[in-house]
């Protein structure tokens, strides 16, 4: 992509009116007691942010030494009949290792396929060599057998680069990868949870989008190997709950941030947080008047456990309804990386405009009033709070070497 301008760009000019974000209080804990995922966001933050990290030396010569935890988090002590076996495909991912975070304090027995192509083993080091943990290296578009009694499949590149570098494997991962995880469950009667995203409503001409809403995707266009390959797993999925009586859910996750994405993933948020701590140009494409709607990736674990949990078959939107334009959210994340008092000192950080991508999605946002009536499901975090927290973790990576 060519550099048009560089400026930054007006705060006015919105192609839609957006609702204003209310205040929201400070969270200092997450989880819903009723399905034993309530925890303290302190008991998370020491495994993405440590005030001290034990298990690896950082020295100033460049060298990073690991060495073997002496102890794990501690977890809650289930008894074997509450515990169960869980499946997370794409566990070492940025959401995955959150969601295998949380069904490890809750207790239950994890085990995680990834086949590391956009998650790392880093995400999920502190649980392994756990009693209670399983790592297993496997890409999910070849069959897998195990016993397990509920399977979280999220496996899938997620960003626009990540997922159109190679095409055609992230269609075969949707639609093998689905139909794999899909005969397992009904094999071992295992609950299936499905990861779908709001991609699969294309770009809306319905807004905010319910979960009744089809969809405006282009089938042959750059993104229809992830929007496409999304529809046909839900798809799948309901096939497989009416020919083959598999207990599923789906969920429709809407744009999710937080610490351990990939910070050359190339979505908004890792890039604008980057572009701002190495004080170079944030990049907008288009006029950046498009929009999106951020949410904490705590927020999106709550929301899958209680979706898993709870009796509810249909698709369910899990997203924040706190809607930005692109420019706006700039702006944001420029200020808040530059006021930040424990950053290092950033200079004046401009935005420039970049071409706009092919087929992006002029406006995105949730309507969540199936997640707040069937889940009891509504966000909590401020998309500021976990700006914050996220912008906190990159820092520590810089400072680390590890970026
Ligand atoms: O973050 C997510 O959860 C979602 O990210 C992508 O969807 P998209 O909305 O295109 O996400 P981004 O790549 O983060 O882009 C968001 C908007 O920012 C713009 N953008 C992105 C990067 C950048 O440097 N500058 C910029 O203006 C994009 O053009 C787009 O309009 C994925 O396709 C979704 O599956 C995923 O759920």
């Amino acid at each position: 992509m060519s550099n048009q301008s560089t400026d930054t760009p007006s705060e006015s000019s919105h192609v839609h009116t957006i609702t204003p974000i209310p205040e929201r209080e400070h969270v200092d804990s997450v989880g819903d007691a009723s399905v034993g995922s309530d925890v303290s966001l302190s008991w998370l933050r020491q495994l993405y942010l440590p005030k001290e990290a034990p298990d690896r030396k950082v020295s100033t010569d460049g060298t990073v030494q690991y060495s073997m935890q002496r102890n794990y988090p501690a977890v809650r002590q289930l008894s074997p009949a509450k515990r169960e076996r869980i499946l997370v495909t794409g566990g070492a991912g940025f959401v995955g290792s959150h969601l295998v975070d949380r069904l490890m304090w809750m207790g239950h027995e994890v085990i995680v396929l990834d086949n590391f192509f956009t998650g790392t083993k880093r995400n999920v080091q502190h649980w392994i060599g756990h009693p209670h943990f399983e790592l297993v290296s496997h890409d999910v578009v070849d069959p897998f057998m195990i016993e397990v009694s509920q399977i979280y499949h999220l496996a899938c590149p997620a960003s626009p680069p990540h997922y159109q570098y190679n095409p055609t494997k992230t269609v075969k991962t949707s639609v093998m990868g689905t139909i794999n995880m899909l005969g397992l469950a009904k094999r071992t009667k295992a609950r299936f949870l499905l990861t779908s995203t709001s991609e699969i409503y294309g770009d809306p001409e319905e807004h905010p989008q319910k979960e009744t809403y089809w969809g405006h995707v282009n089938p042959i266009g750059p993104r229809a190997c992830y929007d496409e390959g999304k529809r046909i797993a839900e798809t799948l999925t309901y096939s497989y709950m009416r020919q083959n009586d598999v207990d599923v859910r789906v969920a429709r996750i809407f744009n999710t941030f937080g610490p351990r994405m990939s910070p050359a993933d190339g979505r908004v948020v890792s890039n604008f947080i980057m572009q701002a701590l190495r004080s170079e140009p944030l990049t907008i494409y288009g006029d950046g008047d498009q929009t999106r709607s951020f949410q904490y990736v705590h927020d999106l674990v709550d929301g899958l456990i209680l979706l898993m949990n709870k009796n509810y078959m249909e698709p369910v939107n899990l997203g924040n309804t706190e809607e930005y334009t692109i420019k706006d959210f700039a702006i944001m994340i420029r200020d808040q990386v530059i006021s930040s008092p424990v950053a290092k000192p950033v200079n004046d950080v401009k935005i420039k405009t970049l071409p706009a991508a092919m087929d992006d999605p002029r406006k995105r946002k949730p309507d969540i009033t199936r997640a707040k009536k069937y889940l009891g499901w509504e966000p909590r975090f401020a998309v500021k709070q976990g700006i914050q927290e996220t912008v906190d973790w990159f820092k520590l990576q810089q400072v680390e070497g590890a970026i």
